[in-house]
């Protein structure tokens, strides 16, 4: 048997040529990419690197060395592929043809907002939070409506919850945002200490039934399990309010902020139902302009990724490898293909980083339906 020195100096024998194949290789590469700027042709050619897995695995009998090469390969062409990506998407315009580098967002004494719910509802006070309360503002019945509202150019801005820190995200909402053509331009947060809120000459004991938004009752719920009231999903936790106000059932009561229950003229019968002391909700602030700020510091696209082994990973890496830091992934089901996913993710930075630029040219090169939701 060899000594253990003797074994390495071979090794390193061995990774001294392979580091220098390695960048000769590269170098290849980047002149792939000068032939396809002059072609057009797509940097990612899937049958190619098919073909060459094959090729290169097909003499290999040892099951082990056949998947790590297999493996070797793929990395060593996805490396190739993001090299490509950074040098070329320095001329890539796409940022530049679909969204506009803005100082500051375009709020003035004429814009108009659009927000689910009525008076009282979390929407409302983040559009506040946001916009300050002098806006001109109205609301419409469903989420929905903010969207189709923005889209008809009947608003300027619109604000939509996207997720809390106790249930998680708003379901449909993103599904919402990527069936219109609008984007994300803000964001703003608000704590929602939520209030079980009944007629003024109700009580505790009295309540049989108790409305919400479903999200209110889900935040609600270690609280709501020490009772045996009817739960009843109403379109907004306001709504709620004003339905035990105009009903005038001291049996029914509401989960809902504060603010609603004064607005509506309801006493609160408990407070801080929510289970998590600091309940906070993120809303969004869409518009149909495309435009960004300048100091912007986070990025929204979706895909959706091919059913296959390593997509979502060899996705993921062009972060890692342009150093961009990921802080939220949501995956949905794709309407009509059972068992396939779209993604949601929420990266660290800006439009105008070339890190970010290059990491979304590659993304959007090798997935489908691809979409930048927005810089806020
Ligand atoms: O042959 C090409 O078209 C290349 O861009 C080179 C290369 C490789 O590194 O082998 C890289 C990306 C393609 O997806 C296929 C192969």
């Amino acid at each position: 048997m060899r000594e253990l020195t003797q074994i390495r100096q071979e090794i390193d024998e061995i990774d001294d040529k392979l580091v220098k194949l390695f960048s000769q290789r590269m170098k290849c590469s980047a002149e792939v990419a000068e032939n396809k700027r002059g072609t057009g042709k797509a940097i990612y050619d899937p049958e190619r690197e098919k073909q060459k897995i094959e090729v290169l695995t097909k003499g290999e009998e040892n099951p082990f060395m056949k998947k790590a090469t297999e493996e070797i390969f793929l990395q060593l062409m996805s490396i190739s592929r993001r090299y490509q990506y950074s040098i070329l998407s320095r001329e890539d315009h796409y940022i530049q043809k679909n969204f506009v580098e803005v100082d500051h967002l375009d709020i003035n004494e004429d814009t108009k907002v659009v927000y689910q719910g009525i008076p009282g509802a979390y929407q409302e006070e983040a559009m506040v939070k946001y916009f300050g309360e002098d806006v001109k503002n109205f609301s419409v019945p469903e989420f929905k409506d903010v969207v189709k509202t923005l889209d008809a150019g009947e608003a300027d801005y619109g604000v939509l919850p996207i997720e809390n820190t106790s249930a998680g995200t708003v379901s449909g909402i993103y599904d919402m945002i990527l069936d219109y053509d609008i984007c994300i331009v803000g964001e703003e947060t608000v704590e929602c200490h939520h209030v079980l809120a009944g007629l003024p000459d109700s009580s505790l004991d009295q309540i049989k039934k108790v409305y919400s938004h479903h999200q209110g009752l889900l935040q609600c719920k270690k609280f709501l399990d020490q009772w045996d009231w009817d739960q009843v999903k109403v379109a907004n936790t306001a709504i709620s309010a004003k339905k035990v106000a105009d009903d005038k059932d001291p049996s029914k009561a509401a989960i809902c902020s504060k603010r609603a229950a004064k607005l509506y003229g309801l006493k609160i019968l408990q407070r801080e139902v929510n289970y998590e002391g600091n309940n906070t909700t993120r809303f969004v602030i869409m518009s149909k302009k495309k435009q960004y700020r300048t100091d912007a510091r986070k990025v929204s696209i979706s895909f959706s990724a091919p059913h296959e082994v390593g997509s979502l990973y060899n996705i993921l890496m062009h972060f890692m490898f342009n150093d961009v830091n990921m802080c939220n992934i949501e995956s949905r089901p794709l309407p009509g293909r059972q068992w396939e996913y779209g993604f949601y993710i929420d990266v660290i930075g800006n439009l105008n980083d070339p890190a970010i630029r290059n990491a979304l040219a590659g993304i959007r090169e090798e997935t489908k339906d691809f979409k930048i939701l927005g810089n806020f």
